[in-house]
């Protein structure tokens, strides 16, 4: 099968240049590839897809800066919902499968079950709002699609909550972190394989058309994610992690996007439909940290 795939540098696309290569031929772009790979140059996008006239598309580009968002909305909706729109009407002229991603910030995140995919949305903030547009140019085409929702994604490349805790931890006396928003930290590898995985799968029987949850098991909140990151770090590598870590509230801690207070989706469906079993997010968080400690 050909691949094309969107957004290869990314946390999640970096990995899937590793998890697709055993399928076929995968053609990755980013923004300043010489083929378009601008979400934001719409015409060129379909151009790119014509051309190369892939098997499956991939998505992996986003415009992911959930508090700039709140100031570049015309920006954030092209790209996450806009352009996912382009590929698939262009996925649907040549029968292609697109694969999309998207996120636990479609929900307000009231109470504290785990979302299954059919529970309404209702976004808090530009960027998850500008995600479940795309979520709807998506399905309200006809093209053949998987969406996978994911959430607090880490990956060894590019920046993340965890990176970012860690050098915090090592530059600040005191840090505080909201200990009331709970989810699942989940790897880019583990994305970039289910998805790989998925494809396989597509190969050998026709999958339906779909939104599935995709985390690591388990829940967590951002402060004791910290906690996690902060006692491993202390424990297995010679920083001087010195910070002082205090939980929080999302009240006491005002962002210029609001998020929800429940990330937890419910990763039922997809396990059911694949026979896949999701790994406990501490599993992933620790290879990470051995990785770049
Ligand atoms: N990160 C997270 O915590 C979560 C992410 N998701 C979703 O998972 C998917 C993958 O996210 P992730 O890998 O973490 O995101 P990253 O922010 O790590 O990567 C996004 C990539 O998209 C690229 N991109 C942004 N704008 C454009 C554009 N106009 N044209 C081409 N490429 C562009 C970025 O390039 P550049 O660096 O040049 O800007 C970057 O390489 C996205 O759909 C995201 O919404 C879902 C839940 C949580
Ligand atoms: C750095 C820091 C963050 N926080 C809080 C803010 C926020 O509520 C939470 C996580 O911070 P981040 O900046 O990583 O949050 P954010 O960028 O909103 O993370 C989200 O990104 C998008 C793309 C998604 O799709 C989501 O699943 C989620 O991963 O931790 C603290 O309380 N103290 C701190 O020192
Ligand atoms: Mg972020």
């Amino acid at each position: 099968m050909k691949i094309l795939l969107l957004g290869k540098n990314g946390q999640v696309g970096w990995e899937l240049q590793r998890s697709l290569a055993p399928l076929g031929p995968v053609i990755a772009l980013d923004r300043s590839s010489p083929t378009c790979g601008d979400l934001t140059d719409l015409s060129g996008l379909a151009t790119t897809v014509r051309a190369i006239s892939p098997d499956v598309i991939i998505n992996a580009a986003a415009y992911t800066a959930v508090d700039r968002a709140e100031r570049e909305y015309d920006l954030a909706h092209k790209v996450n919902a806009l352009a996912p729109g382009v590929l698939a009407r262009e996925a649907a002229r040549i029968d292609a499968l697109l694969i999309h991603y998207s996120t636990d910030y479609v929900f307000d995140g009231t109470g504290s079950l785990p979302r299954t995919e059919d529970a309404p949305t209702s976004p808090l903030n530009v960027y998850g709002l500008t995600k479940l547009l795309g979520e709807e140019e998506v399905k309200s085409s006809s093209a053949r699609y998987v969406i996978l929702r994911t959430s607090w994604v880490y990956g060894a490349l590019g920046s993340n909550f965890a990176k970012t805790i860690l050098r915090l931890a090592e530059e600040k006396e005191e840090l505080r972190v909201i200990n009331d928003q709970f989810g699942a930290p989940t790897g880019a590898e583990l994305i970039a394989d289910v998805t790989a995985f998925i494809l396989h799968t597509s190969a050998n029987r026709s999958i339906s058309n779909g939104t599935y949850h995709l985390t690591a098991a388990g829940e967590v909140s951002w402060y004791e994610y910290a906690r996690f990151i902060i006692d491993y770090a202390r424990t297995n590598s010679d920083r001087r992690v010195t910070t002082q870590l205090n939980p929080t509230t999302t009240n006491e801690y005002p962002t210029e996007a609001l998020r929800p207070l429940n990330s937890r989706l419910n990763t039922q469906r997809l396990q059911k439909t694949f026979s896949l079993q999701l790994p406990h997010w501490q599993d992933g968080v620790s290879r990470l940290l051995t990785e770049i400690l």
